[in-house]
């Protein structure tokens, strides 16, 4: 009996799809073994049983045997790949099968044969088209035709007439908007065009999103970058589209109002209409943040100093404060001290402005809002990674715990915020380089009061030592160090990048995340030898298509060109108009800041001293101060323990991932279905594993090991001698199930939740019950006590990072809000979590970064550890009761509070106040608030308040919307 013949008998007594799985799977091993006339026989011999036998009815048209055609196709001589496609096609068994012509479309694309690829996607197209959307159809030729066709040949196939429709069909019912994290879907009164200035509209942005859809430009002169320019002539195509918005705007407008502020707002008059928040697009800076201020001890006198944005400035190779020219930081001192005068006088003004056109932008159509979003999104986020000739040498120094080293690593911005000049002036435009941000106040607490810092400094670091952190770490030699031979023994352990640190022997060979006896460290650091690759590039698109989406602007810049020259000096403007040419400048930014940006960083050298390829955010750190998120530091934190046995390790590149397609990781294959959710770092995709469980993949570029770390030690320490807390460990906080850490990327593995978010949650509950609001804030409120009681911080807690894992059973009742059985909510996104068990008391200054999720801490520059996620709390409590953003008010302590109008009918809304205003005002990290006492405000109002049928209704309402959800999820 052959080897095809032991594999079909399986399949023989077991013809079920699972089996045809099994045997597709062995075949196709088998393919690369056995002899060509062997193998061709064997799978000619199978193919023909499985077409005519009876018992196999059931898997005969099963799109696994797609698979088993595709290798059919490799073993005929006559008819070949393109006949048996064609075959498949005539006789219908997979005319209604995306996948037939997907695989079909692939074969002929690597051929570069786009005439025969076009005739394919014709043919999908008419196959298809009853029951499938036109971008569902083509999300996948687009995918192929990115990558086999770089050169913008393919682009023309989808800007067919009928595509056109599905732009309009956003609000169409069933229709599920892609999901994005929530910080910057708030209307941008940025987008609206003011008399004598002008920036990107809503209705251009949605009309460059619409084309962009097709692959289109927009329009060959106007480049549609978000640059602020002359004023452009709307063309005769452009006016369909921006009718069909104007006509949504004027709908709007008349039913919704402008915000109100928090304390005296009313909300009961207001319409029952509903703003939409959507995910954030990118980890994008609201123009009009204020900007930081001084702490007390140094007011008035030190402002912040934002450095050219240009990558020259950043270019050189040891780039840090002191190496700065004396004049040019006097004269950057001066400039910044005069803006800082400036934005104090025209504050004012400036938010008149700004609630003006909240106003006005308050009738945007929602769809078309978010659209402009995606749009906005689908010009963004790249993130990069490793440079393949740097070596990043990290010295002894570097990897203790020094404040002022660890800002010169990482204290250059490569996502520069205009938001943090002191003046509310229009920012400097950029050459879409890289921002450095620097605070005085750091320069001169450095000169001041050195003192104070190296004490920090010390504690820290003998706490560290304490715990087996402070074990110096050597730096390994570069390359020519070739005679090293100790370093050749150990080079050839690091399988991920040579030139990563080396933790000494003892963390060597001890156990640890970073140890290297088991061939590699887990790193998120760029590996060495790795061709450079970017997240585009990871998700199927090449440079040319990033360059059209990123920024038509930039579209004629060489492939690999060297940064961009200095635009010309910007035009001054009236401050009132000052955020729309922030906003205008900060997406100019985004679409030029793109791949070949900072691959032409990297290749000038520039990457590792700029801190590219380490920052992943705009982590505002002043010098001085300790970057919570520091990657060094997180390979120490690692260190000190055993790797999660769920954590999978490759040296190799990660693999691609598409919609549509199969994904094998680590010897198992994913089917990938779709892209569920897509934030600032990462896309997730809905996909399903071999034992055919439905899964949720975090794709993550660079890899992230940190994330699985931290939810590996958060479920550990939760449940360490707590036997009652296993439950809200396997309830409330991520598991990651798998973790594949490749050198270029991560895939996290996770449960798949298909109710959404809380984000999502509050977008389609109208005007919720006091009772549900109730409940899930005391649940929030709970898993972050315990979350806090394990010394983590999870720093990035928004709406959109509380998954829903279940309906509310009918049958709970008033001890629902504080028994264990009852968790509703997960939490997700632990990338930004800050371990505090090893830092002890430690505090940090500087901002995360999240628009609208920074807390007053962070925006005053005052230290702050939990407060973040207290901050978070507050903003989230919001967003659930009020599905709006509040904004932050108030400029000091005990003046803070957030806008958010809670209607007077709702019963929670005092107790919501109050926990607001003591979660906004915390004096300082000695006197963090305490979590029971917020849970216990929530538990005494629940109990004296409760009403037995007024919950039952709650939770219907609230049982149907994950209902709408789950549909919307599985379209
Ligand atoms: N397990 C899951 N099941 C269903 N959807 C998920 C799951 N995990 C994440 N998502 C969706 O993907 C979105 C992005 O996920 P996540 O927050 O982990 O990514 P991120 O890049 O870290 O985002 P952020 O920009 O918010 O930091 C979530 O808001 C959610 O909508």
């Amino acid at each position: 009996m052959t080897q095809i013949d032991q594999a079909f008998r399986d399949l023989e007594y077991n013809p079920t799809a699972d089996a045809l799985g099994t045997f597709t799977t062995q075949l196709e091993t088998l393919s690369k073994m056995l002899p060509f006339p062997d193998m061709k026989a064997g799978l000619m011999d199978c193919l023909r049983k499985i077409r005519r036998d009876r018992r196999f009815d059931a898997v005969r048209n099963d799109e696994t045997m797609l698979r088993l055609y595709k290798i059919l196709g490799q073993y005929s001589e006559n008819l070949g790949m393109k006949g048996i496609y064609l075959q498949l096609h005539t006789t219908g068994n997979f005319s209604k099968s995306l996948n037939l012509y997907l695989q079909w479309a692939e074969e002929l694309a690597k051929k570069q044969d786009l005439t025969e690829f076009t005739k394919v996607l014709d043919m999908a197209r008419k196959a298809l088209d009853k029951t499938l959307t036109m971008p569902e159809i083509e999300s996948g030729f687009r995918d192929m035709a990115d990558e086999y066709f770089p050169d913008g040949r393919a682009a023309a196939l989808f800007a067919s007439p009928d595509d056109t429709l599905d732009v309009f069909r956003d609000n169409a019912p069933g229709r599920r908007m892609k999901r994005r994290s929530s910080a910057k879907t708030k209307l941008r009164s940025e987008f609206i065009d003011v008399p004598g200035t002008f920036g990107v509209s809503i209705e251009e942005f949605r009309y460059a999103k619409w084309k962009d859809t097709f692959g289109e430009d927009v329009d060959p002169h106007r480049r549609d970058s978000g640059i602020v320019q002359a004023k452009h002539q709307v063309a005769a195509n452009d006016r369909c589209a921006r009718e069909e918005v104007e006509n949504r705007i004027a709908s709007n407008l008349k039913r919704r109002p402008p915000l109100s502020p928090l304390s005296e707002a009313n909300a009961d008059d207001e319409d029952e209409k509903r703003s939409r928040i959507y995910s954030p697009l990118v980890p994008t800076k609201d123009a009009t943040r204020p900007a930081l201020r001084n702490s007390k001890t140094f007011q008035d006198n030190i402002p912040t100093i934002t450095l050219s944005s240009d990558t020259k400035s950043a270019s050189s190779k040891e780039i840090s404060y002191n190496q700065l020219d004396d004049s040019d930081t006097e004269e950057k001192l001066k400039t910044m001290a005069a803006g800082r005068e400036k934005a104090r006088t025209s504050s004012l003004s400036s938010s008149t402005s700004s609630s003006t056109r909240t106003a006005k932008s308050g009738g945007l159509d929602l769809m078309a809002e978010n659209n402009c979003l995606e749009a906005h999104a689908m010009f963004s986020e790249t993130v990069h990674i490793g440079g393949p000739e740097k070596t990043m040498v990290i010295s002894d120094e570097t990897m203790s715990i020094k404040p002022t080293e660890v800002s010169s690593n990482f204290s250059v911005l490569c996502d520069p915020d205009p938001t943090m000049n002191l003046t509310h002036d229009r920012p400097k435009k950029t050459s879409g380089g890289l921002n450095m941000v620097f605070d005085e106040l750091a320069l001169v607490e450095e000169s001041i009061g050195e003192a104070v810092e190296v004490k920090t400094v010390s504690k820290i670091k003998k706490d560290l030592e304490d715990t087996r952190l402070g074990k110096s770490l050597r730096t390994p030699p570069t390359l020519g160090d070739e005679d090293d031979s100790e370093f050749k023994q150990k080079r050839t352990n690091i399988s991920i990048n040579r030139y990563i640190p080396v933790f000494d022997d003892e963390l060597i060979h001890g156990h640890g995340f970073g140890k290297i006896t088991h061939g590699s460290i887990v790193t998120s650091t760029p590996a060495a030898g790795v061709a450079f690759v970017d997240i585009e590039s990871y998700f199927g698109n090449k440079w040319r298509l990033i360059m059209r989406r990123k920024s038509q602007a930039a579209a004629a810049q060489a492939q690999v060109a060297p940064p961009a020259p200095p635009p010309p000096a910007p035009k001054q403007v009236p401050a009132a108009n000052s955020s729309i040419d922030c906003l205008s400048d900060n997406l100019g930014r985004r679409l030029s800041l793109g791949a070949d940006e900072i691959r032409a960083a990297i290749v000038a050298g520039e990457a590792e001293t700029t801190g590219i390829l380490n920052r992943r955010r705009s982590e505002i750190i002043r010098k001085g101060d300790i970057n919570p998120w520091d990657e060094t530091l997180r390979r120490r934190l690692m260190a000190t323990v055993r790797a999660p046995i769920n954590m999978h390790e490759f040296q190799e590149r990660a693999p691609k991932i598409q919609a549509n397609r199969d994904c094998e990781v680590g010897g198992e294959v994913f089917h990938i279905q779709t892209l569920i959710g897509q934030g600032g770092y990462a896309k997730v995709y809905k996909a399903v594993n071999e034992e055919k469980k439905v899964v949720a993949v975090k794709y993550e570029v660079p890899s992230c090991s940190w994330e699985v770390y931290i939810c590996d030690q958060m479920r550990n320490r939760l449940i360490k001698d707590r036997e009652d807390r296993v439950k809200m460990a396997d309830w409330c906080i991520m598991k990651v199930m798998d973790a594949y850490v490749f050198s270029t990327a991560s895939l996290l593995v996770n449960e798949y939740h298909e109710y959404g978010t809380l984000l999502e949650y509050a977008n389609s509950m109208k005007d919720p019950n006091w009772h549900i609001s109730c409940f899930l804030l005391t649940q929030m409120a709970r898993i972050l006590k315990e979350v806090h009681a394990c010394n983590i911080i999870h720093g990035d807690i928004k709406p959109d990072n509380f998954m829903i894992t279940r309906k509310i059973d009918p049958n709970w009742d008033k001890d629902a809000l504080m028994s264990n059985d009852t968790f509703v909510v997960k939490i997700i996104d632990w990338g930004r979590a800050i371990d505090m068990m090893q830092l002890k008391d430690q505090t940090f200054k500087g901002r995360a970064g999240t628009e609208d999720f920074d807390s007053p801490e962070m925006i005053d520059g005052r230290p702050w550890n939990y407060q973040a996620d207290y901050f978070g709390f507050a903003a989230t409590m919001a967003v659930v009761v009020t599905a709006k953003y509040g904004k932050l008010t108030g400029s000091k302590v005990g003046e803070y509070s957030l806008s958010c109008d809670i209607k007077r009918r709702n019963a929670l809304r005092n107790t919501i106040f109050d926990i607001i205003k003591k979660f906004l005002n915390i004096e300082s990290v000695n006197t963090l608030p305490d979590w029971s006492e917020a849970i216990q405000q929530f538990a005494d109002f629940w109990e004296t308040n409760f009403d037995g049928s007024s919950w039952r209704q709650a939770i219907a309402k609230f049982n149907e919307v994950c209902d709408l959800a789950a549909t919307n999820h599985k379209q």
